[in-house]
């Protein structure tokens, strides 16, 4: 991995790179990797059978007992031909899915021909429809075939025992058709990751409940839910803890016998009602990884409570969006059995001026604004910062990314821009 982004083309691996002067902080990239080690393994395989196999993740690589396509045969509606030569005899039809072997062709012969019918022995090629003239058993080609058009040859896509479906990835439309395809029609899967969700505050509300004096709704839980809805996953909702250590730590204890991973928002940062580290002490865990090169997003702190990985989240919600896509995606995606992806910002160039972020690596809605004269995208900042800030993600098309290390942002400097699509991915 390089370190630096000097040009618009280095900006794609940005987050690769190992940028942070301050000495206080873990680079995000080092944080990425020590959260991907905190996990030891991915959790149990199970089988599961086609139907419900979207968005599972492969457990082992899949091989294909057949060859794809298992047989030659007719790539077009037409004529089969025993040579390349111009006139032919038609002396037999085949259509795809007719039983029995199909008669050879010899020398002179045609058979009329549909797409998917098996090839008949002899032929060499296969003619379209549109491109021969046919009088009673007799056709004309307009030109020679070539040999082998539009014949599509036994194994051309797959041969059998090729592997189909590699594992690790998450099975998606692709992977079910070539499955379906090859006959297999049950696969090993990581079991779902139970993930529990837990905010912590004696601010927060319940959705629906009315608002009292100092109170606000809890953002978070619906928020890390929602990036969670996915069958590789299950998500518990563990509700809100207050700050209380005694409670957190209890909760915190229980939640470990029920979850493979508790995620937890809030409670992070230094402030006497800031609990978290002192309840995962309590309750026998420890705490790995504290304070990242990320802005927001700084105070994520990961570790372990019993046999459970805790990721705890800052408690603004932006904040806990960021530190979820860069450190806590990471380690569930361990948990998952996929290989965690680093997130690839696309090349984008800054439509505004600002300070540098300094030794944080920067995320900030943005907006696109289209591209520039060699096809680079433009992209605007919107709001004015703040991690406790949700209404300009709103407005936002994805998230623009300032690396750390520099300065001074200028119109037209390269940064990155994540589209949501990409940034929510879990
Ligand atoms: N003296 C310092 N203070 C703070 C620092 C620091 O370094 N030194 N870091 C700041 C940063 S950066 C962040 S981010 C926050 C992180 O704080 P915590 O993780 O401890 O979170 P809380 O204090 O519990 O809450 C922060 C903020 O977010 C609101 N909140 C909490 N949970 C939710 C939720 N589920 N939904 C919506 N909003 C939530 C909470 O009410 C607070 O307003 O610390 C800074 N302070
Ligand atoms: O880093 Mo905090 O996460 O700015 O709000």
């Amino acid at each position: 991995m390089t370190a630096g982004v000097r040009s618009i083309g280095e900006v794609g691996s940005l987050l690769a790179s190992d940028i942070c002067g301050d000495p206080g902080l873990l680079s995000a990239m080092s944080a990425q990797e020590r959260a991907a080690a905190l996990v030891a393994g991915p959790v149990k395989a199970e089988t599961v059978d086609l139907a419900r196999l979207r968005g599972r993740i492969s457990a082992e690589d899949v091989v294909s007992p057949t060859p794809l396509p298992p047989f030659d045969h007719s790539a077009m509606d037409g004529y089969a031909v025993a040579s390349l030569d111009l006139d032919h005899v038609v002396r037999s039809r085949l259509a795809a899915g007719a039983s029995g072997e199909p008669e050879t062709l010899r020398p002179g012969d045609a058979a009329r021909i549909f797409t998917g019918a098996p090839l008949p022995p002899g032929a060499v090629a296969v003619a379209m429809q549109e491109r021969a003239r046919r009088e009673g058993d007799r056709i004309r080609l307009e030109f020679r075939p070539d040999h082998g058009a539009n014949i599509r040859r036994r194994g051309e896509d797959v041969a059998a025992g090729d592997v189909i479906v590699p594992a690790g990835v998450r099975l998606d439309a692709r992977h079910l058709a070539i499955l379906a395809s090859a006959g297999v029609e049950a696969v090993a899967v990581r079991r779902p990751v139970v993930v529990g969700l837990m905010s912590t505050g004696d601010e927060l509300l319940r959705p629906g409940e009315p608002l009292r004096a100092g109170r606000i709704h809890d953002a978070n839980r619906p928020m890390l839910a929602a990036i969670l809805a996915r069958p590789s996953h299950e998500v518990v909702d563990l509700g809100v803890a207050p700050d209380d250590r005694p409670t957190l730590t209890k909760l915190l204890l229980e939640a470990a016998e029920r979850c493979d991973v508790i995620v937890t928002s809030g409670a992070t940062s230094v402030g006497d009602e800031d609990h978290l580290a002192a309840s995962v002490s309590a309750a026998g865990g420890r705490l790995d990884l504290a304070r990242v090169a990320l802005k927001p997003g700084k105070p994520v702190v990961v570790g372990h409570v019993g046999g459970a990985v805790l990721i705890g989240l800052p408690g603004n919600p932006f904040a806990a969006l960021v530190a979820h896509m860069l450190i806590g995606r990471v380690a569930l995606e361990r948990l998952a059995g996929l290989t965690p992806r680093p997130l690839r910002p696309l090349p984008a160039i800054a439509a505004f001026g600002q300070r540098g972020p300094g030794s944080r690596t920067e995320f900030a809605p943005a907006a696109l604004l289209g591209a520039d004269s060699r096809g680079v995208l433009r992209v605007e900042k919107l709001g004015r910062g703040g991690s406790a800030r949700l209404a300009p993600l709103i407005a936002a098309d994805g998230l623009a990314v300032i690396p750390a290390g520099r300065e001074e942002i200028r119109p037209g400097d390269p940064i990155g821009f994540l589209p949501f699509e990409a940034a929510m991915e879990l």
